[in-house]
């Protein structure tokens, strides 16, 4: 699927809230797309969604079935929940029996299936973002388009919409959403975007975004790998090391000595070569996060 040029204003002279967007969603893929507050991502969503035209340039591509989740539900429908997607399925081209069974499945997955029978204006926030959601996912959509459509979400429901994105992925088709919370699916979009300034421009690697905008990321937690030496049978710590060193019985020394890992190799043959014995070698990690740790440690083990 491709935007060309695409653009949109609201009314023939109000301002152009997006400008020549030019982007590819290939299949199997999901799209991240941040911003600031009314910088044009609901506009730009609704455009990909097709539920809005461009008032300039071109979108191809778009898969026949595509199901969008928009910021703010239209509740106020006469229906109860189950009827409401029985009913969007078969406009989604369902029969009815199928629509049924997956009006149920998805009722279920996101926790709501008690509500079922409930009508739509009577349903909590919450509960009525769980059918909003069920609605965009019936019918196996190979374009789906959620734009924050976790907010209300309680966790199991959010963790079943995570799910429900990447069995949309990997089943080869394209999702994209925006949401304010940076932890969302992060590091599993294949493409992030920032929109800013009429424009869409990919996120730099060491861009995140944050609540109402996008801000340098935290440099990379430092890491330091040390190696601490533990030697023996020297008397006096040879030139240029500096260590914790003891006496032992007969008048020979014991030494530790912890130096940065880049270091260790010429420590090492200092003290072989001044006649120390080396008894113990161990690595050392010191990180911000522990996660970092981990991974060096598994980095200076290899
Ligand atoms: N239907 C509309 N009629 C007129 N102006 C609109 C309409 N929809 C959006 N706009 C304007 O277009 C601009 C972009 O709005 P949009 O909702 O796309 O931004 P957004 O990035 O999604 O914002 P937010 O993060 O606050 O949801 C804003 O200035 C908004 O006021």
């Amino acid at each position: 699927m491709i935007l060309e040029g695409v653009g949109r204003r609201y009314g023939p002279r109000g301002p152009w809230v997006l400008r020549e967007v030019g982007l590819t969603l290939p299949a199997g893929t999901l799209t991240r797309f941040t911003g600031g507050n009314g910088t044009g991502k609901s506009t730009l969503l609704r455009l990909v969604a097709g539920v809005d035209a461009p008032g300039a340039g071109r979108i191809t591509g778009r898969p026949a079935r595509t199901a969008y989740v928009p910021e703010r539900f239209p509740a106020a429908l006469p229906l109860t929940a189950a009827d409401y997607l029985v009913h969007l399925g078969r406009i989604q081209g369902l029969g009815g029996r199928e629509a049924r069974a997956r009006a149920a499945e998805w009722l279920e997955r996101f926790g709501a299936a008690a509500h079922r029978d409930a009508p739509l204006a009577e349903l909590s926030k919450g509960t009525s973002q769980k059918v909003a959601v069920a609605q965009a996912l019936l019918a196996e959509p190979g374009l789906l388009v959620l734009d924050e459509a976790w907010t209300g979400l309680d966790t199991g429901a959010r963790a079943a919409l995570d799910r429900a994105v990447r069995e949309r992925v990997a089943a080869g088709g394209r999702v994209v959403f925006v949401d304010h919370d940076p932890r969302r699916l992060a590091g599993e979009a294949d493409a992030e975007y920032v929109v800013a300034e009429g424009g869409v421009r990919r996120a730099e690697p060491e861009c995140v975004v944050a609540e109402g905008g996008v801000r340098r990321a935290e440099p990379e937690a430092p890491v330091l790998a040390q190696v601490r030496v533990t030697a023996s049978g020297g008397v006096h710590p040879p030139p240029g090391i500096e260590g914790f060193a003891t006496e032992l019985p007969g008048g020979a020394g014991r030494l530790t000595v912890t130096v940065d890992a880049a270091r260790s190799d010429e420590v090492l043959r200092t003290l072989l070569d001044a006649g120390w014995h080396v008894e113990d070698l161990r690595t050392t990690v010191t990180a911000a996060r522990p996660e970092d740790a981990a991974r060096a440690t598994e980095g200076v083990r290899g």
